[in-house]
Order: structure tokens, then C-alpha cells, then sequence
């Protein structure tokens, strides 16, 4: 079976409308995207969007390729200038010239909604977390959801599971296999060169739990997969469309894995609709923890 992300998201919102609510509807979410780059500017327009449909001020800026790190940084300084922005987020992929870690640390960290910032990086991985990043946090959302839906309990749904992620990086794999271990999953990172090592399937078989999260379109097939696991496919990748256009795929073989697997996610309509709306809940976090008494570290 296919997992419905979009029916998810929009019981999501929901909850975000009376979250908002029950802040006065003060809250902002900025967004920065630097150079072009297909799904980073899909899920800067679909924040823009779904902000204004709940009446959330929204700030989607852009800078050249070419900007500079101060240029990044001095935009950053701007937003978090700007009282009606409560979270503040900078796309992925940056340009090759720009150091990551430099931004990730210039941001505000009462507003790093993706907890990027090393203090932010540091509570989450000590599992005392002040932001959930949108990406893992939508996985997890999801996780739970069919967890749920299939009868089972959600408390102990990942106690000894072995949960298997497939890509590494700072906003979606890393944090992914912390919340993880939070939830007292056995867990196995794999990356590129586990693949380049030719172990990639003799972990991918093994799994309970698969998220994939590297942007390699139909990395995982069928045969890569165990009878009855369940598989979230966190790729977005722009692909030719064969009409002079591009059009959106994951990094899964739905095809070839739908037949093996318990549940999957498909991409579009899986997590990135409920990613879209976590982010937004992030930015009403922010907001909170604004008002929140000075010194207090993480929301309660
Ligand atoms: N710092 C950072 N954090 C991110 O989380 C991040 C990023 N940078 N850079 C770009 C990628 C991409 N991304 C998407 C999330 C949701 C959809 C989404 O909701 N897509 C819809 C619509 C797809 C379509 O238009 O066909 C869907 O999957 O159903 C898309 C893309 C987050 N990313």
C-alpha cells in the first residue's frame, strides 16, 4: 500500500490552525534560497503558500549564486531583525563556495527552525530538542500515523526495530537517526560509501523501518527491500520530463518495492506535503519560545 502524506498533511494543518490560534496568530516564517535549484524553490513556494492560507507572515528571499557569505549572513541578520518572522530557514542545496557551518552558525537559535546551529544540533542529539527539523520530524509524523492506522501501539512501534536510513546529511539523515535512537530503534546510517563498499543491500534487507534520503532517483528497488517493511522515501529529485519540463520523483522504486513492502511513500503526495506543514509548526514554536521567560532553553 501507498501511504496518503497529502490526507496526513491536511489533519496536520488542522492542528497547526489551533496552535497558531492559541498564539494570537503571531508568527513568521522566513525562508532563503540561494541560486536556483528546483525542489528548493518547489518547498520555498509551498512554505510561501501554505503560510499565507493560515494567515502565517512569510518572507521567501532570494540571492544570487554568486552572493557572498556576508551577503547570506547580512540576510539572516535582516530576518532576524524583522519582528514578524519567528523561524528563519535556509535552503538546501548552497552554492559550492559557501560554508555551510558558517551560516548554520550565524543563525538566530531561538529561530533556527531546522535546528541547524551547533546549540540547536547539540539539544537535539542530547535529546532534549527545542526544534524538530521539519524533514525527519514529517517522516516520524508519518511513521506514527500508520503505525496507528495498522492497528498497532505507537508507544513501543519502535523498540527493537531495525530502523535503516539511507543518506547522512545534516537536516534529514543525521537528526533522522537520533530521533531513532530516542525511540529506542536499532539503527544503521548508510551513505555513499557504504554503497561504494557494496554493502548498501545487506543492510537495506535487513531493515523494519527504511527512510532514504540521498537524491538518487530509484536507488532502492524491490530487491533491496524485506518482505514487509515499511519504506518512507524522503527524496525529491527534478527529473526531465520528457516534455521540455521537469517533473518530481523520490529516490525509491515504488513499483518494484509497493509489491514487497508493508507501506511506502510515495513522492509526490507522501512526506513533503507534511513536511511543509511541520515547518510551519516549527515557526509557531519559535514564536512561543520568544514569549517564553529568558533562560528557558526548550519549549515545555
Ligand atoms: N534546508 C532545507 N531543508 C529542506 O527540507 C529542504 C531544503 N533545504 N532544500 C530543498 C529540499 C526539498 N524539500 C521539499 C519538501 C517538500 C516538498 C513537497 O511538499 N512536495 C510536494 C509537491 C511536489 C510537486 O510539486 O510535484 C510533494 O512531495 O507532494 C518538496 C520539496 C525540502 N528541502
Amino acid at each position: 500500500m501507498l501511504i496518503d502524506g497529502k490526507a496526513i498533511a491536511a489533519r496536520l494543518k488542522e492542528t497547526l490552525r489551533g496552535e497558531l490560534e492559541a498564539i494570537g496568530g503571531v508568527a513568521g516564517i522566513a525562508t532563503v534560497l540561494v541560486g536556483e535549484d528546483v525542489p528548493a524553490a518547489v518547498y520555498q513556494r509551498r512554505i510561501d503558500r501554505g503560510a499565507r492560507e493560515i494567515g502565517m507572515a512569510s518572507r521567501p528571499e532570494q540571492l544570487p549564486a554568486d552572493a557572498t557569505l556576508g551577503q547570506v549572513i547580512g540576510k539572516v541578520a535582516e530576518l532576524d531583525a524583522d519582528p514578524d518572522i519567528s523561524g528563519i530557514l535556509v535552503l538546501r542545496p548552497l552554492p559550492a563556495h559557501l560554508p555551510e557551518s558558517r551560516i548554520f552558525a550565524a543563525l538566530p537559535p531561538l529561530k533556527d527552525v531546522e535546528a541547524l546551529h551547533p546549540l540547536n544540533a547539540g539539544l537535539l542529539s542530547l535529546g532534549m530538542p527545542r526544534f524538530i527539523p521539519s524533514t525527519p520530524a514529517a517522516a516520524f509524523h508519518m511513521l506514527d500515523r500508520h503505525t496507528e492506522a495498522a492497528g498497532r501501539d505507537l508507544e513501543s512501534a519502535f523498540d527493537g526495530a531495525n530502523l535503516v536510513l539511507v543518506g547522512r546529511s545534516n537536516n534529514v539523515g543525521k537528526p533522522a537517526a537520533i530521533l531513532g535512537l530516542q525511540r529506542n530503534a536499532t539503527v544503521v546510517s548508510c551513505h555513499h560509501h557504504t554503497s561504494q563498499a557494496g554493502h548498501l543491500e545487506e543492510f537495506t534487507r535487513g531493515a523494519d523501518i527504511l527512510i532514504v534520503a540521498v537524491g538518487v532517483p530509484g536507488l532502492i528497488t524491490g530487491d533491496m527491500v524485506g518482505e514487509g517493511a515499511i519504506v518512507i522515501d524522503i527524496g525529491i529529485n527534478a527529473v526531465d520530463d520528457g516534455a521540455g519540463g521537469v517533473r518530481l520523483v523520490g529516490d525509491v522504486d515504488t513499483a518494484s518495492v509497493e509489491p514487497v513492502a508493508e507501506a511506502v511513500s510515495p513522492v509526490p503526495g507522501g512526506v513533503g506535503p507534511i513536511t511543509d506543514v511541520w515547518v510551519l509548526r516549527n515557526a509557531v514554536a519559535a514564536a512561543k519560545l520568544s514569549l517564553a521567560p529568558a533562560g528557558q532553553l526548550v519549549l515545555r
